[in-house]
């Protein structure tokens, strides 16, 4: 296996006053040029992670290992703040650091908004706005984009098209990409492998993997069966052979799939 662009090794966080870690021993890392998606309940710990991998966040105990030099392009969940100022998109892809009139084109052109430099920030659509934020994290030329609930406030449409956008960067700049999602049935498409976290790793494999495994269906209930059921044509062919999957010490159940 090549070497992983960022590694966390039994990572646990806890906040101070808190009585139970966020997150508890999670071990995780990133291929070069995979998708990667974490999925899980709200207050399940995705954002510690992503911040904890990224080294805004103490660890209580554990380590996260980064490829020297790597090169990262993050997106934050709140971004409501920057929005709401007066600024050219323009002048938003100079920010912090100062790009040509070409990068800006070229980022915007890649990203599906050209054209769009004199536009306000705060007149933009939704999905408008999502892209000139990916194009300001791919100005770097990252090998790794950090994404933290990339869709939110998107429409069906909106997000569909956003992952297909993902895969093709991922294509046209073989950039690995870690996501956290609410998008369970998109992200089961549009990920190489998903992780699903509830302070702990309760499950993690590819979304097939994922989408069979009884943690994952206890998180997710009702939800969960939607995205069984992309997989379900394919078990059909297969009965004899179920995919391992990958689960942490403290879930709770047994897997009656496999040694049955
Ligand atoms: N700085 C902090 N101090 C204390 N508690 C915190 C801090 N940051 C996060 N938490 C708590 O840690 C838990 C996990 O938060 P986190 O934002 O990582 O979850 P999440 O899975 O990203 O949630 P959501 O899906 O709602 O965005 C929550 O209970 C939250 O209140």
């Amino acid at each position: 296996m090549t070497a992983a662009l960022i590694q966390a090794r039994d990572m646990t966080v806890s906040h101070p006053g808190a009585d139970l870690p966020v997150l508890s021993h999670v071990s995780m890392g990133i291929q070069p040029r995979e998708i990667v998606t974490v999925v899980g309940p709200n207050g399940s710990g995705k954002s510690t992670l992503v911040r904890a991998l990224l080294g805004q966040v103490a660890l209580t105990s554990g380590r996260v290992e980064r490829a020297r030099g790597l090169r990262i392009g993050y997106v934050p969940q709140r971004v409501h703040i920057e929005r709401a100022m007066p600024m050219t998109v323009r002048r938003f892809l100079s920010l912090p650091t100062r790009v040509s009139d070409a990068q800006a084109a070229a980022v915007l052109e890649r990203t599906g908004v050209p054209g769009l430099e004199q536009r306000q920030i705060a007149a933009l659509s939704g999905g408008q706005f999502q892209r000139v934020l990916l194009a300001r994290a791919l100005l770097n030329d990252p090998q790794l984009l950090v994404l933290d609930e990339p869709t939110q406030g998107l429409d069906q449409p909106g997000i569909v098209a956003f992952y297909r956008l993902i895969e093709e960067v991922r294509q046209e700049t073989g950039v690995a990409v870690l996501m956290v999602s609410h998008d369970l049935l998109v992200v089961m498409r549009a990920s190489d492998r998903v992780i699903c976290l509830n302070g702990h790793v309760c499950c993690e494999g590819t979304p097939q993997v994922v989408s069979a495994a009884p943690e994952y269906r206890a998180l997710f209930g009702a939800e969960a069966q939607g995205t069984l059921a992309l997989y379900r044509h394919h078990h059909d062919h297969d009965h004899d052979h179920v995919e391992e999957h990958v689960h942490g010490p403290d879930c709770g159940h047994h897997h009656h799939h496999r040694e049955g």
